[in-house]
């Protein structure tokens, strides 16, 4: 939202966010995906009048197209009144609205689309990332070591510091691989007739990229439910080559958000690891609460609740927490 509006989100109750959610609900839910409705198979359906039984289809569509119109125009109305307040030049709608070379029904749509397709997604892996700290706290503890050793406990790290820190990124492409967040990838549809492998694809056929099963192809990935980022090093110890994160898809219509959501994903687990301790909840006699959640269907698959416990690592951390904070205004 700051980088595509110039807003900056509220933790708790936030309009804009509690907006997008309920547009994305219907967006990326379960009903998204191809076949999940009989109206993606037999497009003839589509005429069947929305009062008639077996059409919530229709009902869903227009819920969603109306969601979608609200969640791309009510920010962009914020940055139009913000720039006539003098108030925003830099965020990616401003920059776009002022020079005046697009309309703004396609300004709204472009922003709209990378803020539905990067929301969800980030927010999922990063869950997935917590869930992973919490379940395997000797893999935590590797990491939050070679922070500490190469960068020290009294700065926060830096996107400079990303080369030095190789069981970071192995942790990173793990939960990635772990828990790929659209495990069915984004369909497309052929364009001409093809033959793959002798199998005959005409045009027009729905190709669906199945990323789970490539996340668990054994002959890559050893025991692959297991959380194990060394698989990610040779064996002389050095990063390997499979730095591919699978999830953002392939090809011509590969994610365009994925160096920004590598970045972002990358800058909120150093920094996480680096302050804070995550580790199951406990419950009221002083039990570990154990944790398995059960990750939604749809386009994108995010875990359920689960608790966990969130602490700072030490006193110099809550420190560096606090310094950051005020910096930013939060
Ligand atoms: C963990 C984070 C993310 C994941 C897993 C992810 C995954 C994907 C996937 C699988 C696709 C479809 C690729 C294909 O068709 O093969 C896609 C498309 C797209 N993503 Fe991402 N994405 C993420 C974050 C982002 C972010 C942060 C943005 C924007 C800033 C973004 C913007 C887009 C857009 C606009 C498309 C549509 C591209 C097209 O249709 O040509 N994504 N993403």
């Amino acid at each position: 939202m700051a980088t595509l509006y110039g807003y900056e989100v509220q933790s708790t109750n936030d309009h804009f966010v509690a907006l997008s959610g309920s547009a994305l609900k219907k967006l990326v839910g379960a009903r998204s995906f191809p076949g999940a409705v009989a109206v993606n198979t037999f497009p003839i359906l589509r005429y069947i009048p929305s009062w008639m039984p077996g059409a919530g289809f229709q009902r869903y569509a227009a819920e969603a197209r109306q969601l979608t119109k609200e969640m791309q125009e009510v920010p962009a109305n914020f940055v139009k009144q913000n720039m006539r307040d003098g108030k925003d030049s830099t965020s990616v709608v401003a920059k776009l609205l002022a020079a005046n070379r697009h309309d703004e029904a396609a300004i709204q749509a472009v922003a709209g689309s990378a803020h539905a397709a990067g929301t969800d997604t980030t927010v999922s892996s990063l869950a997935s990332f917590c869930l992973a700290m919490a379940l395997y706290p000797e893999i935590q503890k590797k990491a939050q070591t070679e922070i500490d050793t190469v960068i020290g406990t009294d700065r926060l790290p830096e996107f400079e510091d990303r080369p030095s820190l190789p069981f970071v990124e192995a942790l990173y492409r793990e939960f990635m691989r772990w828990k790929p967040v659209t495990p069915l990838g984004v369909s497309h549809a052929s364009t001409e007739d093809d033959i793959y492998n002798g199998y005959f694809i005409p045009k027009g056929t729905t190709v669906i990229s199945n990323i789970w099963a490539m996340t668990r192809d054994e002959s890559i990935y050893h025991e692959p439910d297991r959380f194990n980022p060394d698989r990610f090093f040779t064996a002389d110890g050095k990063l390997n080559e499979n730095a591919t994160i699978l999830t953002f898809g392939f090809g011509r219509r590969i994610c365009p958000g994925r160096h920004h959501a590598d970045a972002t994903i990358w800058a909120t687990i150093v920094s996480v690891l680096s302050t804070f301790n995550i580790a199951k909840a406990k419950d009221a006699t002083g039990k570990e609460i154990d944790i398995d959640p059960k990750y939604s269907d749809g386009l994108v698959s995010q875990p359920g609740r689960f608790a966990c416990s969130i602490t700072p690592r030490s006193e110099m951390a809550k420190t560096l927490v606090q310094a950051a904070a005020d910096t930013h205004d939060l």
